[in-house]
C-alpha cells in the first residue's frame, strides 16, 4: 500500500492514484527524463508545462506504458506498473489517453469509434457500450454527429469526439497530450471547455499543455519541465504569480510576454 496524502481542502486522506518515483528515460545516450517524481491524487488536475522538447510527451508516454523506462517506478492504483511482468494492455484499460492528432479510426463512425474499446477491451455488451457512448456524446454536444465519419467533422469536433472516446472506457486517469496544439485557434476553446467540464466533475487528469491561461484555470498542480527534469511544481496561483525557480520565471516571461 502506498503512503497517504492529505487533501487540505476536504480534510480527507486520499491514497495517491499515481506515484512517479525518480523516473529516468534515455534514448541512446540522450537523457530525456531525469529523476522525475510526481504524485497524483484522485481529482487532481496536473498540467505539465515547459518548452518544446522538455519531456512532457515522453513523460505521458511512459505513464501510459507506450515507452519503457530506464530507472524509477510508476505506481498506479498501488501497482508498480514498471514491473516488466505487468501486462501493459491491462494497465492501459484503466487509463485514457488523447493525443494531439485525434487518431479516430477514419473508417468508423464517431459512435463506432466510441464503442470499440469498451466492447473489445472491456467486454461490455453492445447495447450497454452504445448507451454509454451516446450519453457521453450527448453530454458533450456531439449527439448529432454520432453516425458520421470523422472526416465530416471539424478538427474541434473530432478532438472532442476523441476525448469522449477515451471517457467511454471510464478510465480512472485521463491523460491529454497537447490536445489543442493541432487545432485552428477558433476551435481551441470548444475542446478546452470539455476539459474544464471534466475537471469540475472531479476527473483525475495529467495533461501536457502550452495553454497557460487554461492551465492556470483548471490545474490543481502545475509542473514546469526543463531538460527532462521537473524544476518546479506548485499550485497554479503560486506558479503563475510567484514561481520559485529562475528558469520557471524566464519561461513564463517568454510565453506570457
Ligand atoms: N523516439 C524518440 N527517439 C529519440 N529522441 C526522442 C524520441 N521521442 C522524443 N525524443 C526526444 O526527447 C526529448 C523530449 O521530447 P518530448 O516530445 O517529450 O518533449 P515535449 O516537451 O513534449 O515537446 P513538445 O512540447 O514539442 O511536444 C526531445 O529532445 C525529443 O527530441
Amino acid at each position: 500500500m502506498t503512503s497517504l496524502t492529505k487533501d487540505p481542502s476536504q480534510e480527507v486522506e486520499l491514497a495517491p492514484l499515481l506515484e512517479v518515483r525518480s523516473l529516468r528515460k534515455a534514448y541512446g545516450d540522450r537523457v530525456v527524463l531525469d529523476d522525475v517524481s510526481l504524485t497524483v491524487a484522485p481529482g487532481d488536475v496536473v498540467c505539465l508545462i515547459g518548452s518544446s522538447g522538455s519531456g512532457k510527451s515522453t513523460l505521458l508516454r511512459c505513464l501510459d506504458l507506450l515507452e519503457t523506462v530506464d530507472d524509477g517506478q510508476i505506481l498506479f492504483e498501488g501497482d508498480d506498473i514498471t514491473d516488466p511482468r505487468v501486462d501493459a494492455k491491462r494497465v492501459r484499460r484503466r487509463m485514457g489517453m488523447v493525443f494531439q492528432a485525434y487518431n479516430l479510426f477514419p473508417h468508423l463512425t464517431v459512435l463506432e469509434n466510441c464503442v470499440l474499446a469498451p466492447r473489445r477491451a472491456h467486454g461490455l455488451r453492445s447495447k450497454a457500450a452504445r448507451e454509454r457512448a451516446l450519453e457521453l456524446l450527448e453530454r458533450f454536444g456531439l449527439a448529432e454527429h454520432a453516425h458520421k465519419h470523422p472526416d465530416r467533422l471539424s478538427g474541434g469536433q473530432q478532438q472532442r469526439a476523441a476525448v469522449v472516446r477515451a471517457l467511454c472506457t471510464e478510465p480512472t486517469l485521463l491523460m491529454l497530450d497537447e490536445i489543442t496544439a493541432a487545432l485552428d485557434p477558433e476551435l481551441v476553446g470548444e475542446v478546452l471547455d470539455i476539459v474544464r467540464d471534466l475537471a469540475a466533475r472531479g476527473t483525475t487528469m495529467v495533461m501536457a499543455t502550452h495553454e497557460m491561461a487554461f492551465a492556470r484555470d483548471v490545474a490543481t498542480t502545475v509542473c514546469f519541465l526543463e531538460g527532462g527534469r521537473i524544476l518546479e511544481q506548485a499550485p497554479p496561483d503560486v506558479m503563475f504569480t510567484d514561481p520559485a525557480h529562475p528558469r520557471t520565471r524566464a519561461f513564463l516571461r517568454r510565453v506570457l510576454g
